[in-house]
């Protein structure tokens, strides 16, 4: 019997994607039409012997996310359950606070996710990798590229046996160019060295406290524990954690562009996976080019042409003469007639005026590196705005004839002119 934990995190974490965040949980935020970590359940539930998918973060269990859970449970007959910290616990701290429910029913071993991760998920050839050997610790990495690797947890391993030998979370200066993906297989074992760090921590606040040094900035909160840094850097050479390495489509989902990008990414694997998710060219439709999702409530009109990688969610209106490649529109937004949007997330409820003109600059990978990865964007760069994909906030109103370029437009704006590479408050 197997289980699953995807780590959520909670409402500070998520800066980098505001002003996505503002409206939905960043974990369900829509990537290729379904929410972010939705693809993190479909891969676990196609696991054999999956029993249980527990969700773990600091989020209050607010409205989006219980329905997300109900209805998720009722699509993968699972029990998915949302375990609720009582203060950000961080990557380890969470597993340790909630290990009985972790561990209820004896599992064999269970997965861990980062929610921000786009993946393939080779859960079944991790597991297939775990059985051979049963270490407490199987990684799934893959490889970045020098400069990139620095933005990851790297790894270095012995090639033959996969075991890591030395782990370093961020590091400042190159160490390996293999990178920890955020996807684990443990073994109920696991848990004893997060309690070692869980009593180490107690203990050194203990002594702490008796010398009279007690400064609460100095130390973690109580139970928070770091897997990075506190278990596989301070066990690496030891015999117990090994990598899996795959070149299976990865990237972490840290901001929108990467959200675009894994977007892309994940529309591409359904031709595979989802088929029926892809939109087709049918007689009197619109014009479809490449990987498309349009929700079934959506209303195209005829004349649209769209894609490549985009994604229509729920209630979407797109007039006739629109073109729209590359980007995300989220539900009950309205793009009038012959409106062109490139490279651009636009947000929930927004309008696109007609014969408007919504584009962003794409950030992506270098396809010439096929190690490279997406840039952690920083938004700025010697005091400037970088070029960067387009969003809009939710509720933005974008008047009819204008120019909107590599801008981020936050909620609830209602524009009068064109404006290019500026922050709109
Ligand atoms: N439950 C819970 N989840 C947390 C907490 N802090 C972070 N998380 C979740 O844990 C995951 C990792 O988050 P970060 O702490 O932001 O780390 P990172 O910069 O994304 O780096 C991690 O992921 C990389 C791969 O994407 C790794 O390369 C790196 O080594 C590390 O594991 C995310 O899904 C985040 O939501 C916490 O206190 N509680």
């Amino acid at each position: 019997m197997l289980k699953a934990v995807i780590l959520i995190g909670g409402p500070q974490k998520g800066t980098r994607f505001r002003p996505l965040s503002f409206e939905v949980p960043k974990p369900l935020f829509p990537v290729a039409g379904v929410p972010m970590i939705q693809h993190h359940i479909e891969a676990c539930a196609q696991v054999p012997g999956m029993q249980e998918i527990l969700l773990i973060g600091f989020y209050q269990p607010d409205e989006p996310l219980t329905q997300f859970l109900e209805t998720a449970q009722q699509e993968f007959n699972l029990p998915i359950r949302y375990l609720q910290e009582f203060a950000p616990l961080g990557t380890g701290g969470g597993l340790y606070h909630f290990r009985d429910q972790i561990l209820a029913g004896g599992p064999e071993a269970f997965f861990v996710l980062n929610a921000d991760v786009c993946s393939d998920f080779p859960l079944n050839a991790m597991l297939d990798a775990h059985r051979c050997q049963r270490h407490p610790f199987l990684l799934l990495g893959t490889t970045a590229n020098r400069t990139q690797s620095l933005n990851y947890g790297c790894i270095v391993e012995n090639p033959q046996t996969h075991e890591v030998l030395h782990y370093v979370e961020k590091p400042s200066t190159f160490i390996s160019d293999i990178i920890n993906c955020g996807i684990y297989l443990f073994s109920p074992e696991a848990l004893k060295p997060l309690r070692d760090v869980f009593q180490r921590n107690q203990q050194d606040r203990q002594l702490c406290l008796a010398l009279g040094e007690d400064s609460p900035g100095l130390w973690p909160g109580a139970g928070t524990i770091r897997l990075e840094q506190d278990v596989f850097s301070a066990l690496a050479g030891q015999g117990q954690i090994y990598v899996y390495l795959t070149d299976g489509i990865w990237s972490q989902i840290k901001s929108a562009g990467s959200a675009l990008y894994a977007s892309r990414l994940y529309l591409g694997r359904y031709e595979f996976t989802h088929p029926e998710r892809l939109a087709k060219h049918t007689p009197g439709g619109p014009q479809i080019r490449g990987n498309v999702y349009i929700h079934p409530t959506a209303k195209v009109a005829p004349s649209a042409v769209l894609g490549p990688n985009v994604s229509i969610g729920k209630g979407v209106t797109v007039g006739e003469g629109v073109r729209l490649r590359e980007s995300i529109v989220l539900h009950g937004a309205t793009i009038q007639e012959h409106t062109c949007v490139l490279h651009s997330i636009v947000g929930w409820g927004s309008t696109v005026g007609r014969w408007a003109r919504v584009e962003g600059t794409p950030n992506d990978p270098n396809p010439n590196d096929p190690r490279a990865r997406m840039d952690s964007e920083s938004l700025f760069k010697d005091g400037k705005l970088l070029p960067a994909i387009t969003i809009l906030g939710c509720r933005v109103r974008i008047p009819a004839e204008v120019l909107i370029l590599n801008s981020i437009v936050l909620p609830h704006k209602e524009l009068s002119r064109s404006f290019t590479n500026q922050i709109i408050l």
